[in-house]
């Protein structure tokens, strides 16, 4: 039995499926490892395949591949290397599939832990694929005890424990947990909690990067039995870290390593957004991305964290012009292209507009203008980018925040377009203050410019969708701080609209936003991707049925009776 343990934890970016790219950066730093004296590696939550890898798991080919891979590195570790807990989807001898993690010890597999709490609500769906596991003890490495809580077994006390009451000495814990705003105090507030009742140390260790909508943020920590903090580890990078750890008193012990300072804030939110395009356009292979740049906030801010996360020299802006197409929206797009060193093209779609008002006069004889003929000018771009996209490889952003999704105030088909959305989760205010806040820094590891990436007159004019003169977004929605507020209530916080109107808030305005948020569903369900940033982003974070006669919430509601 030995009084000193090095454990190495592995903050890595795996990509879903990729087992041999996985298992190769693992090997990486189980040499690093290796070289700085450790004992045993620790990976984050089904490190192997990526989490969540999702319905993959249930293909038996997608499970025995992952043995196979799992089998050959296990091998490799009778060199006398470290051990490995790794983190991988495993057939039990019973036949079901578990999220396990296995300890791997001179060249085999010594034991089995499964997940026990499934979490199976907002992004997540692990009954659907999983068996859960029984409560489990510890495993026995080096004769120390060491308990293995797999991320959601450490969110309600009983696995923990379990696990102390077995005689667990030290628990390593392997997650799996996506970005939200304000997770990382969460995290570490559920950390204390379970040291303090079992009073055993805690290892965090989280995994980093994209994966569809959901971004990981990594922000590994490990907590003392004392509840400090001996080590944080950054957010947003990939980090090996060496902790020391020895036996006092018969308790184990960290030795105090480094504690980085973790982004919080719009800090966090613009690396979140950077993270998402990143990951999502290298790990699909695209060369880089397209945007229609308005002379707007949201292309200007999309565009400034794509050139952050991809460099200047994979982003290629397209000011697409109509006949109201302003003098402004013209300079603003050129000036925010040169301080962000992007390329800019300029493609008029006035004649685009032109035959399709030509090919449809026949049909449309005796009908007015309206917003039909706006939608063609949107689709015209979309069409437009689209083109562009197939041609040169490059996949189109769509631009749409939050509150623009939360209401469907963007054309199917037309701004809609696109392969993934930057601010899809990002409301409007939010928006505005993420610009503020990159005009001010660069974030670290962001490949775009020092200084201000947007000129101050794209954050200060009205936000218009200029497809007729004059429009201001205003003469359709309610003021941009009164829809936030109100959308984050209804979705977020799930607030009774007589509650929202109780805070000093129009009725009627309650309600049209209401209206307008449920109507769009079908909207937003056409809609590209997006990175995940709070606690409830569209898609599989609330899912409601399009076809829905059920408009009780505002029918119930006495403010409502009062309105109609
Ligand atoms: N439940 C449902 N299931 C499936 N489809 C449904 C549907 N309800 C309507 N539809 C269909 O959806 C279509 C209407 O939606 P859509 O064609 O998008 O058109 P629509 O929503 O009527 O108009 C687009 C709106 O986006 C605004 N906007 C804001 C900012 C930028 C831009 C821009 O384009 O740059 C636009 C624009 O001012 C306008 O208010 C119709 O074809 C209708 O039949
Ligand atoms: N003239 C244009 N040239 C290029 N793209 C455009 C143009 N007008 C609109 N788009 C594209 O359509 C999206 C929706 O734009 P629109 O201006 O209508 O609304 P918005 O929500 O105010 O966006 P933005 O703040 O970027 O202007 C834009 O973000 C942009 O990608
Ligand atoms: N993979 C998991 O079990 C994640 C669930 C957990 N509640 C989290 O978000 O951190």
């Amino acid at each position: 039995m030995t009084d000193k343990l090095t454990i190495a934890l592995a903050q890595l970016n795996p990509t879903v499926g990729d087992f041999q790219g996985n298992l190769d950066r693992l090997r990486e730093a189980r040499k690093a490892a290796a070289e700085a004296g450790a004992d045993l590696m620790l990976t984050s939550e089904l490190y192997v395949c990526g989490y969540p890898p999702e319905d993959l798991v249930l293909k038996p080919m997608f499970i025995d591949s992952v043995r196979a891979a799992v089998t050959v590195f296990a091998r490799e570790t009778a060199d006398g290397g470290p051990a490995v807990l790794l983190g991988a989807p495993w057939r039990g001898d019973d036949g079901r599939v578990y999220n396990a993690m296995l300890l791997i010890e001179d060249g085999a597999i010594a034991a089995e832990r499964y997940k026990v709490d499934l979490p199976n609500y907002g992004v997540f769906d692990e009954k659907r694929v999983f068996a859960a596991g029984e409560m489990p003890g510890p495993v026995a490495f080096k004769g120390v005890r060491i308990g293995i809580p797999v991320c959601e077994d450490i969110w309600t006390p009983d696995v923990v424990e379990c696990i102390a009451e077995t005689g667990g000495e030290i628990l390593l814990v392997p997650n799996g947990s996506p970005f939200e705003l304000g997770k990382t105090d969460q995290r570490q507030q559920l950390g204390v909690a379970r040291v303090v009742e079992s009073g055993l140390p805690l290892v965090y260790l989280n995994q980093l990067g994209g994966q569809d909508e959901l971004v990981f943020d990594g922000a590994s920590f490990v907590l003392n039995a004392d509840r400090t903090l001996a080590w944080q580890m950054p957010a947003w990078r990939e980090k090996v870290a060496i902790t020391h750890w020895s036996k006092k008193d018969g308790a184990w012990v960290c030795a105090p390593g480094e504690t980085v300072a973790v982004e919080t804030g719009d800090a966090s939110l613009y690396q979140a957004l950077i993270c998402g395009v990143r990951d999502y356009v290298n790990k699909n292979g695209f060369k880089g991305v397209l945007i229609g740049m308005s002379g707007g906030i949201d292309s200007a801010l999309s565009a400034a964290v794509a050139v952050d996360a991809l460099g200047p020299d994979r982003v290629h802006c397209v000011m697409m012009p109509s006949p109201y197409t302003s003098r402004e929206s013209l300079e603003d797009a050129a000036e925010a292209s040169r301080l962000l060193g992007v390329k800019l093209d300029e493609i008029n779609i006035g004649p685009a507009m032109g035959a399709f008002s030509e090919m449809l006069a026949p049909f449309f004889e005796g009908t007015n203008s309206d917003i039909t003929e706006e939608n063609i000018q949107s689709r015209s771009r979309g069409m437009t980018l689209m083109a562009l996209s197939n041609k040169f490889g490059y996949m189109v952003l769509s631009t749409g925040n939050k509150s623009e999704m939360s209401v469907g105030y963007a054309t199917l088909y037309g701004d809609m377009c696109g392969g993934y959305n930057v601010l899809k989760d990002v409301y409007k205010m939010s928006v505005f203050a993420l610009c503020r806040w990159r005009n001010e820094r660069r974030p670290s590891g962001a490949l775009g410019p020092e200084g201000a990436v947007m000129p101050e007159r794209i954050i200060t004019k009205p936000p218009s969708a200029e497809l007729r003169p004059d429009q201001k977004d205003e003469d359709s929605l309610p003021p941009y701080p009164v829809l936030d507020a109100i959308l984050e209530d209804l979705i977020e916080n799930v607030t009774p609209i007589a509650d929202i109107v109780a805070k000093g808030y129009d009725p009627e305005t309650v309600l049209k936003v209401w209206r307008l948020l449920d109507r769009a569903e079908y909207k937003r369900r056409q809609a590209p991707p997006g990175v995940k940033v709070t606690l409830k982003a569209f898609g599989r974070d609330r899912r409601y049925p399009l076809t829905n006669a059920f408009h009780g919430a505002y029918m119930a509601s006495p403010v409502s009776k009062a309105a109609e």
